[in-house]
Protein backbone atom coordinates (compact mmCIF):
# COMPACT_ATOMS: atom_id res chain seq x y z
CA UNK A 1 0.00 0.00 0.00
CA UNK A 2 1.60 3.34 -1.25
CA UNK A 3 -0.40 5.60 1.31
CA UNK A 4 1.24 7.67 3.66
CA UNK A 5 0.94 9.36 6.92
CA UNK A 6 -2.84 11.51 6.53
CA UNK A 7 -1.79 14.69 7.66
CA UNK A 8 -4.19 15.54 9.81
CA UNK A 9 -3.92 12.29 11.68
CA UNK A 10 -4.13 14.31 15.31
CA UNK A 11 -7.20 15.90 14.40
CA UNK A 12 -9.19 12.72 12.95
CA UNK A 13 -8.38 11.44 16.45
CA UNK A 14 -9.54 14.06 17.94
CA UNK A 15 -12.78 14.44 16.31
CA UNK A 16 -13.36 10.82 16.71
CA UNK A 17 -12.39 10.60 20.57
CA UNK A 18 -14.84 13.87 20.82
CA UNK A 19 -17.81 11.70 18.43
CA UNK A 20 -17.30 8.62 20.59
CA UNK A 21 -17.69 10.95 24.15
CA UNK A 22 -21.54 11.93 22.67
CA UNK A 23 -22.25 8.24 22.31
CA UNK A 24 -25.29 7.00 24.60
CA UNK A 25 -25.01 3.56 22.86
CA UNK A 26 -21.63 1.83 24.54
CA UNK A 27 -22.57 -1.70 24.88
CA UNK A 28 -22.19 -3.83 28.29
CA UNK A 29 -19.19 -3.78 30.60
CA UNK A 30 -17.66 -7.58 31.01
CA UNK A 31 -18.72 -8.45 34.83
CA UNK A 32 -17.51 -12.12 35.07
CA UNK A 33 -15.14 -10.63 37.08
CA UNK A 34 -15.21 -7.87 39.85
CA UNK A 35 -11.57 -6.31 37.99
CA UNK A 36 -13.71 -6.20 34.60
CA UNK A 37 -17.39 -5.32 35.76
CA UNK A 38 -16.19 -1.98 38.04
CA UNK A 39 -14.84 -0.51 34.86
CA UNK A 40 -16.51 2.83 33.93
CA UNK A 41 -17.82 2.58 30.71
CA UNK A 42 -17.65 5.90 29.54
CA UNK A 43 -14.11 5.59 28.58
CA UNK A 44 -12.34 5.84 25.44
CA UNK A 45 -9.32 5.99 24.00
CA UNK A 46 -7.03 6.02 20.84
CA UNK A 47 -3.53 5.34 20.22
CA UNK A 48 -2.28 5.57 16.51
CA UNK A 49 1.63 4.67 16.16
CA UNK A 50 2.77 5.66 12.89
CA UNK A 51 5.51 3.76 10.63
CA UNK A 52 7.81 6.97 10.44
CA UNK A 53 7.74 6.77 14.34
CA UNK A 54 4.65 9.24 15.36
CA UNK A 55 2.38 9.34 17.57
CA UNK A 56 -1.10 10.16 17.37
CA UNK A 57 -3.03 9.98 20.87
CA UNK A 58 -6.53 10.86 22.49
CA UNK A 59 -9.00 10.41 24.79
CA UNK A 60 -7.84 8.20 27.67
CA UNK A 61 -5.04 7.24 26.26
CA UNK A 62 -2.96 6.69 28.55
CA UNK A 63 -5.03 4.66 31.09
CA UNK A 64 -4.22 1.23 31.33
CA UNK A 65 -7.11 -1.64 31.04
CA UNK A 66 -7.19 -5.22 30.82
CA UNK A 67 -5.92 -6.15 27.42
CA UNK A 68 -7.73 -10.21 27.86
CA UNK A 69 -8.03 -11.14 24.61
CA UNK A 70 -5.27 -9.30 22.44
CA UNK A 71 -2.26 -10.56 24.62
CA UNK A 72 -3.50 -14.09 22.13
CA UNK A 73 -1.79 -11.96 19.16
CA UNK A 74 1.66 -11.77 21.71
CA UNK A 75 1.69 -15.10 23.03
CA UNK A 76 0.90 -16.56 19.65
CA UNK A 77 4.27 -14.56 18.55
CA UNK A 78 6.02 -16.07 21.69
CA UNK A 79 4.99 -19.81 20.62
CA UNK A 80 5.93 -19.43 16.81
CA UNK A 81 9.25 -18.45 17.91
CA UNK A 82 9.64 -21.59 19.92
CA UNK A 83 8.30 -24.24 18.02
CA UNK A 84 7.70 -22.58 14.35
CA UNK A 85 5.24 -23.98 12.26
CA UNK A 86 5.10 -27.44 13.98
CA UNK A 87 2.57 -25.01 16.02
CA UNK A 88 -0.06 -26.07 12.99
CA UNK A 89 -0.30 -29.88 13.88
CA UNK A 90 -1.87 -28.67 17.01
CA UNK A 91 -4.17 -25.46 16.40
CA UNK A 92 -5.84 -24.61 13.03
CA UNK A 93 -6.05 -21.28 11.05
CA UNK A 94 -9.60 -21.05 9.95
CA UNK A 95 -11.87 -18.60 11.32
CA UNK A 96 -14.78 -20.77 14.08
CA UNK A 97 -17.57 -18.86 13.03
CA UNK A 98 -18.68 -19.77 17.20
CA UNK A 99 -18.12 -17.40 20.34
CA UNK A 100 -14.98 -16.99 21.83
CA UNK A 101 -15.30 -19.85 24.39
CA UNK A 102 -17.27 -22.16 22.52
CA UNK A 103 -16.11 -26.06 22.74
CA UNK A 104 -19.04 -27.75 20.07
CA UNK A 105 -16.18 -28.12 17.71
CA UNK A 106 -13.39 -29.34 19.56
CA UNK A 107 -15.21 -32.78 19.60
CA UNK A 108 -16.13 -32.92 15.91
CA UNK A 109 -12.51 -31.45 15.51
CA UNK A 110 -10.68 -33.75 17.61
CA UNK A 111 -9.47 -31.21 20.05
CA UNK A 112 -7.97 -29.31 17.45
CA UNK A 113 -8.94 -25.86 18.19
CA UNK A 114 -9.98 -23.84 14.76
CA UNK A 115 -7.35 -20.81 15.70
CA UNK A 116 -5.04 -19.32 18.24
CA UNK A 117 -7.36 -16.62 18.85
CA UNK A 118 -10.21 -18.22 19.83
CA UNK A 119 -9.94 -19.56 24.11
CA UNK A 120 -9.31 -23.07 22.86
CA UNK A 121 -6.44 -22.53 20.58
CA UNK A 122 -4.95 -19.99 22.96
CA UNK A 123 -5.14 -22.25 25.46
CA UNK A 124 -2.53 -24.32 23.20
CA UNK A 125 -0.16 -21.67 23.02
CA UNK A 126 0.08 -21.26 26.33
CA UNK A 127 0.63 -24.87 26.62
CA UNK A 128 3.70 -24.43 23.87
CA UNK A 129 4.80 -20.88 25.78
CA UNK A 130 4.83 -23.03 29.37
CA UNK A 131 7.58 -25.61 26.99
CA UNK A 132 10.93 -26.29 29.39
CA UNK A 133 9.32 -23.63 32.68
CA UNK A 134 7.82 -23.18 35.53
CA UNK A 135 4.84 -21.11 35.00
CA UNK A 136 5.89 -18.01 36.54
CA UNK A 137 8.99 -18.21 34.31
CA UNK A 138 6.12 -18.40 31.38
CA UNK A 139 4.58 -15.52 32.38
CA UNK A 140 7.41 -13.59 32.86
CA UNK A 141 8.66 -14.23 29.38
CA UNK A 142 5.37 -13.00 28.28
CA UNK A 143 5.44 -9.65 30.43
CA UNK A 144 9.02 -8.93 28.99
CA UNK A 145 7.92 -10.00 25.30
CA UNK A 146 5.15 -6.93 25.58
CA UNK A 147 7.26 -4.91 27.24
CA UNK A 148 10.38 -4.97 24.90
CA UNK A 149 7.87 -4.55 22.24
CA UNK A 150 6.21 -1.52 23.62
CA UNK A 151 9.96 -0.31 24.72
CA UNK A 152 8.19 0.30 28.15
CA UNK A 153 8.51 -1.25 31.57
CA UNK A 154 6.02 0.18 33.19
CA UNK A 155 3.58 -2.25 31.54
CA UNK A 156 2.28 -4.96 34.43
CA UNK A 157 0.02 -7.84 34.90
CA UNK A 158 -3.14 -7.33 37.37
CA UNK A 159 -2.96 -9.97 40.09
CA UNK A 160 -6.26 -8.98 40.95
CA UNK A 161 -7.88 -9.83 37.60
CA UNK A 162 -5.59 -13.00 37.28
CA UNK A 163 -6.99 -14.38 39.64
CA UNK A 164 -10.90 -13.09 38.86
CA UNK A 165 -10.07 -15.07 35.51
CA UNK A 166 -9.07 -18.28 37.90
CA UNK A 167 -11.96 -18.14 40.59
CA UNK A 168 -14.35 -17.94 37.22
CA UNK A 169 -12.39 -19.83 34.46
CA UNK A 170 -14.42 -23.23 34.49
CA UNK A 171 -15.18 -23.11 30.89
CA UNK A 172 -11.55 -22.69 30.31
CA UNK A 173 -10.89 -25.88 32.46
CA UNK A 174 -13.22 -27.75 30.27
CA UNK A 175 -12.05 -26.86 27.24
CA UNK A 176 -8.60 -27.46 28.65
CA UNK A 177 -9.48 -30.67 30.47
CA UNK A 178 -11.44 -31.82 26.73
CA UNK A 179 -8.15 -30.88 24.56
CA UNK A 180 -5.95 -32.60 26.90
CA UNK A 181 -8.29 -35.75 26.51
CA UNK A 182 -7.50 -35.86 22.91
CA UNK A 183 -2.89 -35.17 23.63
CA UNK A 184 -3.58 -31.28 22.61
CA UNK A 185 -2.55 -30.13 25.99
CA UNK A 186 1.23 -31.39 27.60
CA UNK A 187 1.15 -30.07 30.93
CA UNK A 188 -0.86 -30.25 33.56
CA UNK A 189 -4.18 -27.79 33.09
CA UNK A 190 -3.58 -26.09 36.28
CA UNK A 191 -0.24 -24.77 35.03
CA UNK A 192 -1.44 -23.98 31.22
CA UNK A 193 -4.73 -21.65 32.66
CA UNK A 194 -2.37 -19.98 35.54
CA UNK A 195 -0.04 -19.09 32.04
CA UNK A 196 -3.28 -18.43 29.94
CA UNK A 197 -5.13 -16.20 33.03
CA UNK A 198 -1.92 -13.85 33.36
CA UNK A 199 -1.79 -13.29 30.00
CA UNK A 200 -5.28 -12.25 29.95
CA UNK A 201 -4.71 -9.87 32.73
CA UNK A 202 -1.61 -7.77 31.33
CA UNK A 203 -2.95 -4.43 31.68
CA UNK A 204 -1.75 -1.50 29.17
CA UNK A 205 -2.55 1.70 27.90
CA UNK A 206 -3.64 2.76 23.96
CA UNK A 207 -0.44 4.17 23.62
CA UNK A 208 1.75 1.33 24.97
CA UNK A 209 -0.70 -1.25 23.02
CA UNK A 210 0.08 0.33 20.11
CA UNK A 211 3.39 0.90 20.59
CA UNK A 212 4.04 -3.27 21.24
CA UNK A 213 2.07 -3.60 17.85
CA UNK A 214 4.20 -1.93 15.99
CA UNK A 215 6.74 -5.15 15.11
CA UNK A 216 3.06 -6.17 13.33
CA UNK A 217 3.31 -3.07 10.52
CA UNK A 218 6.88 -3.14 10.65
CA UNK A 219 7.13 -6.86 8.46
CA UNK A 220 8.33 -8.52 11.92
CA UNK A 221 10.44 -6.19 12.75
CA UNK A 222 11.15 -4.54 16.78
CA UNK A 223 11.24 -0.40 15.49
CA UNK A 224 13.15 0.99 17.85
CA UNK A 225 16.32 -1.91 17.45
CA UNK A 226 15.96 -2.88 14.18
CA UNK A 227 15.99 -6.56 15.67
CA UNK A 228 13.73 -9.36 13.56
CA UNK A 229 10.68 -10.09 16.35
CA UNK A 230 9.21 -12.05 13.38
CA UNK A 231 10.32 -12.83 9.74
CA UNK A 232 8.41 -10.52 7.09
CA UNK A 233 6.37 -13.61 5.98
CA UNK A 234 5.70 -14.77 9.60
CA UNK A 235 3.93 -11.13 10.38
CA UNK A 236 1.86 -11.00 7.17
CA UNK A 237 0.27 -14.42 8.80
CA UNK A 238 -0.40 -13.02 12.18
CA UNK A 239 -2.08 -10.22 10.37
CA UNK A 240 -3.97 -12.72 8.12
CA UNK A 241 -5.14 -15.10 11.45
CA UNK A 242 -6.04 -11.03 13.12
CA UNK A 243 -8.10 -10.00 10.10
CA UNK A 244 -10.27 -13.75 9.82
CA UNK A 245 -10.35 -14.71 13.17
CA UNK A 246 -9.73 -11.40 15.87
CA UNK A 247 -13.26 -10.57 16.62
CA UNK A 248 -14.49 -14.14 16.94
CA UNK A 249 -18.06 -14.60 15.28
CA UNK A 250 -17.76 -10.75 14.79
CA UNK A 251 -14.81 -11.22 12.60
CA UNK A 252 -16.97 -11.42 9.31
CA UNK A 253 -18.93 -8.23 10.42
CA UNK A 254 -15.09 -5.90 11.21
CA UNK A 255 -13.22 -6.76 8.00
CA UNK A 256 -16.63 -5.51 6.26
CA UNK A 257 -16.67 -2.39 8.02
CA UNK A 258 -12.98 -1.29 9.14
CA UNK A 259 -10.77 -3.88 6.67
CA UNK A 260 -7.73 -3.83 8.74
CA UNK A 261 -6.68 -6.53 10.74
CA UNK A 262 -7.35 -6.50 13.82
CA UNK A 263 -7.97 -8.21 18.21
CA UNK A 264 -9.75 -7.52 20.27
CA UNK A 265 -10.57 -8.49 24.09
CA UNK A 266 -13.53 -8.34 26.41
CA UNK A 267 -11.72 -5.64 28.25
CA UNK A 268 -12.46 -3.41 25.50
CA UNK A 269 -9.37 -3.14 23.46
CA UNK A 270 -8.70 -3.68 20.38
CA UNK A 271 -5.20 -3.95 18.48
CA UNK A 272 -5.07 -2.99 14.80
CA UNK A 273 -2.51 -3.11 12.36
CA UNK A 274 -2.38 -1.52 8.70
CA UNK A 275 0.93 -2.89 7.27
CA UNK A 276 3.84 -0.74 6.54
CA UNK A 277 1.57 2.29 7.73
CA UNK A 278 0.19 2.49 11.30
CA UNK A 279 -0.46 0.56 14.53
CA UNK A 280 -3.90 1.24 16.45
CA UNK A 281 -5.01 0.40 20.02
CA UNK A 282 -8.14 1.71 21.08
CA UNK A 283 -10.48 1.31 24.18
CA UNK A 284 -13.75 1.23 25.34
CA UNK A 285 -14.94 -1.09 27.57
CA UNK A 286 -18.69 -1.36 26.66
CA UNK A 287 -18.97 -4.49 24.55
CA UNK A 288 -21.22 -5.78 21.79
CA UNK A 289 -23.18 -9.32 21.80
CA UNK A 290 -19.79 -10.89 20.46
CA UNK A 291 -17.66 -9.44 23.37
CA UNK A 292 -16.36 -6.87 20.98
CA UNK A 293 -15.86 -3.44 21.65
CA UNK A 294 -18.81 -1.22 20.59
CA UNK A 295 -17.20 2.13 20.50
CA UNK A 296 -13.74 0.63 20.12
CA UNK A 297 -15.23 -0.70 16.40
CA UNK A 298 -17.06 2.44 15.72
CA UNK A 299 -13.70 4.51 16.21
CA UNK A 300 -11.79 1.92 13.91
CA UNK A 301 -14.32 2.30 11.28
CA UNK A 302 -14.45 6.06 11.32
CA UNK A 303 -10.77 6.25 11.27
CA UNK A 304 -10.59 3.87 8.09
CA UNK A 305 -13.13 6.01 6.49
CA UNK A 306 -11.25 9.02 7.51
CA UNK A 307 -7.78 8.18 6.33
CA UNK A 308 -8.66 5.26 3.58
CA UNK A 309 -6.54 2.62 5.73
CA UNK A 310 -7.53 -0.71 4.82
CA UNK A 311 -6.00 -4.18 3.10
CA UNK A 312 -8.62 -4.15 0.92
CA UNK A 313 -8.21 -0.97 -1.23
CA UNK A 314 -4.77 1.54 -2.10
CA UNK A 315 -6.80 5.17 -1.79
CA UNK A 316 -4.56 7.33 -1.15
CA UNK A 317 -5.69 9.12 2.22
CA UNK A 318 -8.83 11.59 2.31
N1 LIG B 1 -12.55 -12.62 24.67
C1 LIG B 1 -11.74 -12.49 25.68
O1 LIG B 1 -11.11 -11.47 25.86
C2 LIG B 1 -11.75 -13.67 26.60
C3 LIG B 1 -10.69 -13.61 27.65
C4 LIG B 1 -11.19 -14.09 28.97
N2 LIG B 1 -10.16 -13.94 29.94
C5 LIG B 1 -11.64 -15.52 28.92
O2 LIG B 1 -10.79 -16.39 28.84
O3 LIG B 1 -12.80 -15.81 28.97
Amino acid sequence: MPVTVAPDLQAIVDRIAAEMAGREERGKVADYIPGLARVDPKHFGIAVATHDGRMFAAGDADAAFSIQSVSKVFALTIALGKVGDALWKRVGREPSGNAFNSIVQLEAEQGIPRNPFINAGAIVVSDVVLAGHAPKEAIGEILRFVRDLAGDDGIVIDDEVAQGEADTGFRNAALANYMRSFGNIHHPVDQVLGVYFHQCALAMSCRQLARAGRFLMHEGQHPDTGFNIVSPMRARRINALMMLCGHYDGSGEFAFRVGIPGKSGVGGGILCVVPGIASIAVWSPGLNERGNSTLGSLALERLAAATGWSVFNQREPG
